[in-house]
């Protein structure tokens, strides 16, 4: 057996406890071996977590990886004109080989920021299959549909790649990709499309995922419409299962948060888009107080502007306590939970806890840093003080991703370069 040993560090355990303690890992098969203070010091390799905090790899629940591309391209405008007047008319622009670049450079911020597995809802899925293979992370990747604005067969069409898509690349890198279909949102999508790609995705045994609930722009046109709130909609469609999740919920009200819960249904909270789009402010506690699955992402890096889930760890602590006007609302430890167990639940994918037989998927954060001085609670100073930069050494299904902050797998200087001339090429075109 092939075993790496993370050695000397303090260990985040699943109850939010903190441990001296090793972590053995199994490279062969990408699990724990063992959690404990002085573990076999012959393991065929080691990393060094003196004076760090050993945790779970972050989990990105909701993401458009290949959006690092558009970073900085168009701000500070909400969500409908932003995608219509900037956003669309670019991607409709961007080749096969700019979706591939954008998503390497989005890989790489991740696995610098500690994250080990995310969603993503993006097109020329094949292009970000290959990188995420390439890149050792671990993913639940699918094809966005929007319906609206084209005829039947084009509509068709795009549902039907959501379904082919999620159908070819489950099980793709060894397992590590697993897939689901996406259609966009519950207003960007037809309703017999959004029907027939439920069924065909549970048909697949995978999940749906979609935008819900995001801006009141997008709730009011649905209740006036068919007389119902977004989710009761959703149900209808029977895309709220157990098995699915959307991302956003802002705009949600008592009676589909009692629907999410009993559904079991994840969301995904976006608060720095949501923050940066003024879509709203999510009722996060509500939702953890009736039992929902509450996960968190970035959105893409162009509403958020990075892919770090430390900031968005912090993001959600603070809106939280101000949109349930209630200092403590969206704690520390609810918040370091939701990007670690509760993402990694709700798009149900293994890892968000180091624990025997788990999934190796490991973030090592390094402590010696004025921001995280002194060391008084250390569940506090990741949800609050700890940025993507602390960490150190990033492991997924076993693998070292990156060691010394230096990414073993892609490469860092040639993604930023490539990403940049991509770009420059882009703004010629559109
Ligand atoms: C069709 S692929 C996914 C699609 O989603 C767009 N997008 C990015 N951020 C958001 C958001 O916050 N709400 C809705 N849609 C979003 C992205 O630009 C792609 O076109
Ligand atoms: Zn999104």
């Amino acid at each position: 057996m092939d075993t790496l040993r993370i050695a000397g560090g303090q260990v985040l355990r699943p109850d939010a406890t903190i441990e001296d303690a090793d972590v053995l890992i199994d490279r062969d098969a990408g699990t724990i071996l063992d959690i404990g203070a002085g573990l076999d010091a012959d393991a065929d390799a080691t990393l060094d977590a003196e004076g760090c905090l050993v945790t779970p790899g972050l989990v990105n629940a909701h993401c458009h990886v290949a959006m690092t591309l558009l970073r900085g391209y168009a701000d500070d405008k909400p969500l409908d004109t932003w995608l219509r007047e900037d956003i669309w008319p670019a991607e409709a622009a961007l080749t096969p080989e700019d979706v591939r670049v954008g998503a390497e450079l989005g890989l790489v911020e991740m696995i610098k920021s500690g994250t080990t597995s995310f969603a993503d809802m993006y097109f020329d899925v094949p292009e970000i299959v290959d990188a995420v293979e390439k890149s050792g992370l671990r993913a639940r990747l699918g094809h966005g549909s929007v319906t609206i604005g084209k005829d039947e067969a084009d509509a068709w069409d795009d549902i039907e790649e959501s379904i082919e898509v999620a159908r070819e690349f489950d099980g793709a890198a060894d397992g590590r990709i697993r897939t689901a279909v996406m259609p966009h949102s519950l207003t960007t999508v037809g309703e017999e499309y959004l029907r027939e790609a439920a069924v065909e995705a549970h048909d697949s045994d995978v999940p749906v995922h979609y935008h819900a609930n995001e801006t009141s722009d997008e709730v009011g046109p649905i209740v006036d419409d068919r007389g119902e709130r977004p989710l009761a909609y959703a149900q209808d469609l029977g895309m709220l299962t157990e098995r699915d999740f959307l991302a956003h919920g802002v705009h949600v009200d008592d009676e589909e948060i009692s629907l999410l819960a009993d559904a079991g249904t994840g969301v995904v909270h976006c608060p720095a888009s949501n923050m940066k789009l003024a879509s709203g402010m999510a009722p996060v506690q509500k939702m953890l107080d009736a039992g929902v699955t509450v996960g968190l992402g970035t959105d893409g890096a162009a509403s958020n502007n990075d892919l770090d889930m430390f900031d968005e760890m912090r993001d959600a602590a603070m809106l939280g306590k101000l949109a349930a006007d209630d200092a403590s609302a969206v704690a520390a430890e609810d918040v370091v939970h939701m990007a670690t167990a509760g993402s990694a639940a709700a798009i149900d994918l293994p890892g968000g806890a180091l624990e025997v037989g788990g999934v190796a998927d490991v973030a090592v954060i390094d402590l010696d840093a004025p921001h995280l001085t002194p060391a008084n609670d250390l569940v506090s100073h990741l949800a609050y003080a700890t940025r993507g930069s602390d960490v150190r050494h990033t492991v997924c299904d076993g693998q070292v991703l990156m060691r010394d902050r230096e990414v073993l797998t892609l490469d860092e200087s040639a993604a930023m370069d490539r990403a940049s001339d991509a770009i420059a090429a882009l703004c010629e075109r559109v």
